[in-house]
C-alpha cells in the first residue's frame, strides 16, 4: 500500500538538521535503509550462531547450555550505530531465550549476555531488555525495498524467538505501520508552525490527511489476522518476549538479576516489549493534544517496583501509585530509542496540549469576539479565525481524533482475539505442533500464559464453589490479565481509547 502523499509533499528536508539529530529517517522511527543482517567482524561469529539457531535452541531447551558455555565477549569491536543497534537486537532476543526458555524462568541472565547487551542498550539509550526497537524498528527485511516500507507482504522479521511465521508477520504489522505513518511526521509539525502562523487552513488540510493516514493504519492492523494466529501467538510468542516486571505470577517475583560476574550485578525488573513503545503512536496523540493518565497496571505491583533508570518526561505525570510516579505512556518512553524519546519531549515543548489547546484557545478567543469583548491578541495564534474556518478546523480535528480512537477500538479487538479469546481455553498440548513454549500447564512449565490460565481457572473454581456450583463467568478475572507489558489490560486499553475520543469532543 503506498503512502498517501509522497513524502516530498511536506518538504522534509526543511527539518533536515532537526530529523538528524533525533535519528528520524524518511521512514519515520525506522532507519532509513533495512537493518544491517550481520556482524561483519569474526570476533561475533558465537552471537551470530547463537542467534540462527535461537527458536530450535529454546524448543529443545538447549539454549541455556549454549549461553553459559558462551565466552563474555567485549563490546570494543563494535564501532557503527548499525552494529551497536544489531548487537542489542541479538543480545535482548537471546537474554529473553534464557529467561523464559525452560521449564521455569531464570532469575539470573548471565554475565556473557549482561555485559555486553548493558553496554549496547546503555550505548542506544535503551533498557537491557527487549523493546520495541529490538524487536520491530532494527529486525525487519525486505524482499522488495524498492515499494517501501510500508509493503508489509514484503516485509520479514530479521529474527523471531519462535521461528514461526506467526511471529515474524506479528512484528512486521507495526514496521509497516511506522513507515506507513512516516510522512505524517514532516506535515503534523508543519501543522503546528501553521497554528503559529495563523494559518488556519493549512492545519484543516493537515488534519485531514492525518485522518486518512490514521485509516491506512488501521487497515494494516487489521491484517494481523492473515498470517498470525492467535494461539501462536498467546501461547508461544507472548510468553517468551515478557518481561521481568510484574512477573510474579509467572515465576519472576523478583524480577531478573542481571549477573554482571566477579559479584556485581542487579535485579532488576523491566517491562517487556511491547507496541505501546511505538512513538509514532505517542507522536500522533502529542499533536493532537490527546492526554493519557493511566499507569496501566496493578497498582499494588506498580507501588513495589522501580521504573527503569532513564530519562523520562516530566510532561505527562498520571493518577499512578507512589513510587512509580508515571503514566503508562510517560513511563515506556525510557523503551524507545534516546534520540526518538528526546524526540517526543522537544514536539511536547513546541505547542503544549497540541492542536487541542490551540483549538479551545481559538474557539474561547471566538467567543469573546462574538461577546463583544476586546480579544488583544489570539493566544492560539496571531490572526483571529473566521467562525467558518473554526468549524472546518474543529470538524477535522474530531475527524482525526475519531479515526485515532477508531484505532485504538480495532486494537482493543485484536486484543480481545489474540489474549482474552485464548486465555480462556485450555492450553494445547504438549505433543501439539503449535509447540512446547506455554503449552506445558500440566508438565509443570511457568509462565505468562500458564499464569494467566492457572489464575483464571482457580478463580473460576473459587466463584463456582461460592455461588454453589453455578457455571463462573470469567470476565472479571480477564480484566487483571497482564501484558508482556505488565499492564492490567483491558481497562487501561480502554481508558486510552475514550481518552482520544473526549479529546476531540473537548473542542
Ligand atoms: C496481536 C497483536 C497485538 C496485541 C495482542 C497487542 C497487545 C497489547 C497490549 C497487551 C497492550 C498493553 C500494554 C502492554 O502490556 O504492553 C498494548 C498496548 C498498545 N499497543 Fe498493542 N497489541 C498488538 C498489536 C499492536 C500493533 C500492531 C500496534 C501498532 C499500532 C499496537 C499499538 C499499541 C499501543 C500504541 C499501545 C499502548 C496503548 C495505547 O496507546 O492505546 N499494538 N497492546
Amino acid at each position: 500500500m503506498p503512502p498517501l502523499l509522497s513524502k516530498d509533499a511536506f518538504s522534509p528536508s526543511r527539518y533536515r538538521a532537526l530529523f538528524a539529530e533525533y535519528a528520524i529517517s524518511s521512514n519515520g522511527f525506522l532507519p532509513e535503509n533495512a537493518p544491517l543482517t550481520e556482524l561483519s567482524d569474526p570476533y561475533y561469529g558465537p552471537w551470530e550462531s547463537l542467534i540462527a539457531e535461537l527458536p530450535g535452541s529454546i524448543e529443545n531447551r538447549t539454549v541455556r547450555d549454549k549461553v553459559d558455555r558462551l565466552p563474555v565477549l567485549s563490546a570494543d569491536h563494535l564501532s557503527t550505530v548499525v552494529e551497536w543497534r544489531r548487537a542489542y537486537v541479538i543480545l535482548a532476543f537471546i537474554a529473553h531465550g534464557y529467561i523464559w526458555g525452560g521449564d521455569m524462568p531464570s532469575e539470573v541472565l548471565p554475565p556473557s549476555i549482561t555485559v555486553p547487551l548493558l553496554r549496547a542498550s546503555g550505548r542506544l539509550g535503551l533498557p537491557p531488555v527487549a523493546t520495541f526497537a529490538s524487536l520491530n524498528l532494527w529486525n525487519f527485511r525486505s524482499s522488495n525495498p524498492t515499494l517501501g516500507f510500508a509493503d508489509l507482504d514484503s516485509l520479514h522479521a530479521l529474527h523471531t524467538i519462535t521461528g514461526t511465521e506467526d511471529e515474524s508477520w506479528f512484528l512486521m504489522v507495526s514496521v509497516a505501520i511506522e513507515a506507513q505513518g512516516a510522512y505524517m511526521i514532516p506535515a503534523m509539525l508543519d501543522a503546528l508552525d501553521a497554528v503559529e502562523e495563523g494559518d488556519y487552513a493549512a492545519v484543516t488540510h493537515a488534519l485531514r490527511e492525518m485522518a486518512r493516514c490514521i485509516g491506512r493504519i488501521a487497515a494494516l492492523l487489521e491484517r494481523m489476522d492473515d498470517r498470525c494466529r492467535p494461539a501462536v501467538f498467546y501461547h508461544r510468542v507472548r510468553p517468551l518476549l515478557a518481561g521481568s516486571w510484574n512477573m510474579a505470577d509467572a515465576g519472576l517475583p523478583r524480577g531478573v538479576f542481571l549477573d554482571e560476574g566477579h559479584g556485581h550485578g542487579a535485579w532488576r525488573q523491566l517491562r517487556g516489549g511491547s507496541n505501546g513503545q511505538s512513538s509514532l503512536i505517542q507522536f500522533i496523540d502529542l499533536v493532537l493534544g490527546v492526554e493519557h493518565t493511566s499507569c496501566g497496571n496493578d497498582a499494588a505491583a506498580a507501588a513495589k517496583t522501580e521504573p527503569p533508570a532513564a530519562v523520562l518526561s516530566p510532561s505527562q505525570s498520571g493518577n499512578c501509585p507512589r513510587g512509580r510516579g508515571e503514566g503508562f505512556h510517560a513511563e515506556v518512553r525510557a523503551y524507545m530509542p534516546d534520540p526518538h524519546r528526546r524526540f517526543l519531549d522537544h514536539v511536547s515543548r513546541i505547542r503544549p496540549g497540541g492542536i487541542r489547546q490551540a483549538m479551545a484557545d481559538l474557539r474561547a478567543a471566538a467567543a469573546a469576539a462574538a461577546a463583544g469583548s476586546k480579544v488583544e491578541t489570539c493566544p492560539a495564534g496571531p490572526n483571529p479565525i473566521a467562525p467558518g474556518e473554526l468549524t472546518q478546523l474543529q470538524e477535522a480535528f474530531q475527524g482525526t481524533t475519531r479515526a485515532l480512537a477508531a484505532l485504538r477500538n480495532k486494537h482493543l479487538q485484536i486484543v480481545a482475539r489474540y489474549i482474552i479469546v485464548p486465555a480462556r481455553q485450555p492450553p494445547p498440548p504438549a505433543a501439539c505442533p503449535m509447540g512446547t513454549a506455554g503449552g506445558n500447564v500440566g508438565k509443570g512449565v511457568v509462565n505468562l500464559a500458564t499464569a494467566s490460565w492457572r489464575k483464571t481457572a482457580a478463580a473460576a473454581a473459587a466463584a463456582a464453589e461460592a455461588k454453589g456450583g453455578k457455571r463462573y463467568s470469567a470476565e472479571l478475572d480477564l480484566l487483571k490479565l497482564t501484558g508482556t507489558g505488565g499492564t492490567a489490560l483491558l481497562p487501561f486499553l480502554k481508558q486510552a481509547r475514550d481518552e482520544t475520543f473526549r479529546a476531540g469532543e473537548m473542542v
